[in-house]
C-alpha cells in the first residue's frame, strides 16, 4: 500500500489528489492561477511558469492537510496539464516568455500555412491529425512566437509542452538533451510519430518559414509513454511541495487523456471530458485515419493502445459567457434548467464561439443562435447551448464510428457533468444511448493512477483502474425526448456542414473574417486622434 499524488493542471487551477493506491481517494486541494486575456484581442491567452509553480506548492500542501497525510508518506507524483500549452525556453530551460495557453488562438495564419504546405508536400503527418494542423498546436505557436519576438529568437533553446516543462522543473533537468518528452503531447500536437521517424523532416520546416531553419534539432530528448519514469523529485522542490526528495515522476500527458483513464476508459468507450472545452477521448487496438479528428497516436492514453482525440473548442467557456452577459454566473443561471423540455426554446445554437476543433477544424467560425424572439432569456440560450454542444458531440461520435472507433459506452467525465445533471440527461437524449457519469470528482484520478504505476503499486493500468476509479451513475435516454432531438439533430447537422462551408452556399468563417477585419479597422484611432498625438 502507498499514498500517491495526482496533479492536474487545468485552465484556471491546479488540483492535487492524494490517493491510497489500494483503497482510493484520500483528499484533494486546488489552487488558482491567472489566465491573462486581452479584451482587444480575444485570441490572446497566456500564463506564467511562476504562477503555476506557486499554485502547485499551495495545492500540494492543501491536499496533504485535507487528507491528513504526511509529505514523507507520498511515494510518487504524476502530472497532467492542458495542451498545446507551450513555453519557449532558453539556457538552463528557463522560460523566455509566458506560456501560449491551449486557448491562445493567435497563431491562425501560421496554422494555415503549415496545413497548406503539408498537403502540397504530401506530408503523411497531416493525414494522421485529421487533415488540418490546428492554430491550438505547438508548431503554429512556435512560429508565431519566432515572428513576433525577433529580439529573443537567438536565445531559443527549445519549446516545451506544459507537462514536459513541469517534469523537467521538478526533476531538475536543465540540459535539453536529457529531456523526456510526452508522446501524448508530441504525438497529438507536434506531428511526432515513429511511423515517419519522429518529427517531420527539416526540409518541410524550412519551406514553411526560414525562421524554422534548424528547428528539428532543437527538439532533443527522449520521446516516451507515461509508463516511463521522467526523473526524481529534487531536494529544492521536495522542500517547496512538502514532500520527500527522490520520489519518481513519470512522463506526463494531457489532462483530458488522463481524465479519461481516471474515469475508467477502456477499449469500446468514448469519454467526453466536459470542462472549459470538451476533449473526446477513445482508445483502440488499431484504427484507420479519421478525417477531421485531431489525432490518432499510438501510446498517447494507454501505452499499449492507440489513443484518439477530438473535441469542442469551448463548452463551459460558452456557458460562462452567456451567464456573464446576463450579469450572473453559470451556477445561478442553471437553477431551473430541469424544467426545460427538448427543443422547447425554439433556439438552435451552433456552439462555435471559440471556433471549431473537430470535425471542420475552422478557427474563424463564431457562435450562431437561430430563432430569437423578443421574449427569449439568457437561460433559454444556456439550455440551447447545452443542446448545441450535445449535437456537436453526436457529429463527432458519428465521425469516429465511421473511422472504425468502437463506441460501445459513452462516459461524461471532467468537471461539468458533476455539477450539471441536466447536461448529462440532454446528452443521453441527443445521443439516444445511456451516458455514464463517475459518481464523484474524477479529475485528478488519472494522474493518481499513473503515479501508482510509477510507485510500482500496480502491474498495469487495468489493475490500477479497478481500485482507483469510481462507480458510475447512469443517465438513461428518454425515447420521447430522443425522438424530438432526432428531428432537431438533422437540422443542426445540415447547418453545421452548411454554415461550415462544406455543403452550403455560405461559408460562415469567410463572413466572420470580414466582420473581424472591419471591426479591427473601426477600432483604429481616427486620423484626428492620431494627429493630436504627433509631436509638432
Ligand atoms: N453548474 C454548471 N453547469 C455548467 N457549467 C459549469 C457549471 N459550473 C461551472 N461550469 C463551467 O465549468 C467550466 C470549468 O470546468 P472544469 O472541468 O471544472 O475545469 P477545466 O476545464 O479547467 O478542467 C467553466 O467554464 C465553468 O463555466
Ligand atoms: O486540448 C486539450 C488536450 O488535448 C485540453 O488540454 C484543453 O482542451 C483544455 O482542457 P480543459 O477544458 O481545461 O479541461
Amino acid at each position: 500500500m502507498a499514498v500517491v499524488a495526482g496533479v492536474d493542471f487545468g485552465t484556471l487551477s491546479v488540483r492535487v489528489t492524494l490517493v491510497d493506491d489500494h483503497k482510493g481517494p484520500l483528499g484533494l486541494a486546488t489552487a488558482e492561477y491567472p489566465l491573462h486575456r486581452k479584451r482587444e484581442n480575444p485570441d490572446y491567452a497566456t500564463q506564467t511558469h511562476t504562477h503555476h509553480m506557486d499554485a502547485l506548492s499551495r495545492a500540494m500542501r492543501g491536499a496533504l492537510e485535507s487528507a491528513g497525510v504526511k509529505g514523507d508518506d507520498v511515494a510518487a507524483l504524476a502530472i497532467d496539464t492542458t495542451g498545446s500549452s507551450v513555453v519557449m525556453v532558453g539556457e538552463g530551460l528557463e522560460p523566455l516568455d509566458e506560456y501560449y495557453l491551449w486557448c491562445d488562438h493567435r497563431a491562425k495564419s501560421e496554422a494555415e500555412e503549415i496545413t497548406r504546405l503539408a498537403h502540397q508536400e504530401g506530408l503523411e503527418a497531416i493525414q494522421w491529425c485529421g487533415g488540418v494542423y490546428s492554430h491550438e498546436w505547438g508548431f503554429s505557436k512556435l512560429l508565431h512566437w519566432l515572428r513576433h519576438n525577433p529580439e529573443k529568437r537567438d536565445l531559443l533553446v527549445t519549446a516545451l509542452e506544459h507537462c514536459d516543462m513541469m517534469a523537467a522543473t521538478l526533476t531538475g533537468v536543465t540540459d535539453p538533451r536529457l529531456l523526456k518528452r510526452s508522446i501524448c503531447a508530441m504525438g497529438h500536437k507536434w506531428m511526432w510519430n515513429p511511423r515517419w521517424g519522429g518529427l517531420p523532416p527539416q526540409e518541410f520546416f524550412s519551406k514553411v518559414d526560414p525562421l524554422f531553419e534548424g528547428i528539428r534539432d532543437k527538439f532533443t530528448g527522449e520521446y516516451a509513454t507515461s509508463d516511463v519514469i521522467a526523473g526524481h523529485l529534487t531536494s529544492y522542490w521536495a522542500e517547496r511541495l512538502g514532500l520527500q526528495p527522490g520520489i519518481p515522476i513519470p512522463v506526463g500527458a494531457f489532462d483530458a487523456h488522463w481524465d479519461a483513464i481516471g474515469a475508467g476508459c477502456r477499449v469500446g468507450d468514448v469519454v467526453n471530458v466536459v470542462g472549459t472545452s470538451t476533449c473526446i477521448i477513445a482508445m483502440a487496438h488499431d484504427t484507420n485515419l479519421i478525417e477531421g479528428v485531431c489525432g490518432v497516436v499510438p501510446g498517447s492514453v494507454d501505452p499499449e493502445l492507440v489513443g484518439i482525440e477530438a473535441g469542442l473548442s469551448a463548452t463551459g467557456d460558452i456557458f460562462e459567457a452567456i451567464a456573464r452577459r446576463a450579469n450572473t454566473n453559470v451556477r445561478e443561471l442553471s437553477k431551473g434548467l430541469e424544467q426545460y423540455r427538448p427543443g422547447q426554446t425554439g433556439l438552435l445554437r451552433l456552439t462555435w464561439d471559440n471556433g471549431d476543433r473537430t470535425v471542420l477544424v475552422k478557427a474563424d467560425l463564431g457562435g450562431v443562435t437561430l430563432g430569437w424572439n423578443l421574449l427569449h432569456t439568457a437561460q433559454d440560450e444556456l439550455f440551447a447551448a447545452i443542446e448545441g454542444t450535445a449535437f456537436h458531440t453526436r457529429i463527432i461520435l458519428e465521425r469516429m464510428a465511421e473511422g472504425g472507433v468502437p463506441v460501445e459506452r459513452v462516459i461524461n467525465a471532467g468537471g461539468i457533468p458533476q455539477h450539471n445533471a441536466v447536461l448529462n440527461q440532454v446528452y443521453a437524449n441527443v445521443l439516444g444511448r445511456p451516458v455514464l457519469v463517475p459518481n464523484g470528482i474524477p479529475t485528478g484520478l488519472g494522474s493518481s493512477i499513473f503515479a501508482s504505476l510509477a510507485a510500482g503499486s500496480h502491474p498495469d493500468l487495468d489493475s490500477a483502474q479497478a481500485v482507483i476509479c469510481l462507480p458510475f451513475r447512469i443517465f438513461e435516454p428518454d425515447p420521447a425526448a430522443h425522438a424530438v432531438y432526432e428531428q432537431l439533430f438533422q437540422q443542426f447537422k445540415a447547418l453545421y456542414f452548411g454554415f461550415g462551408g462544406v455543403s452550403g452556399p455560405v461559408a460562415l468563417d469567410h463572413v466572420l473574417r470580414d466582420l473581424k477585419r472591419i471591426a479591427a479597422l473601426s477600432s483604429e484611432p481616427a486620423p484626428s486622434d492620431v494627429a493630436e498625438r504627433v509631436p509638432i
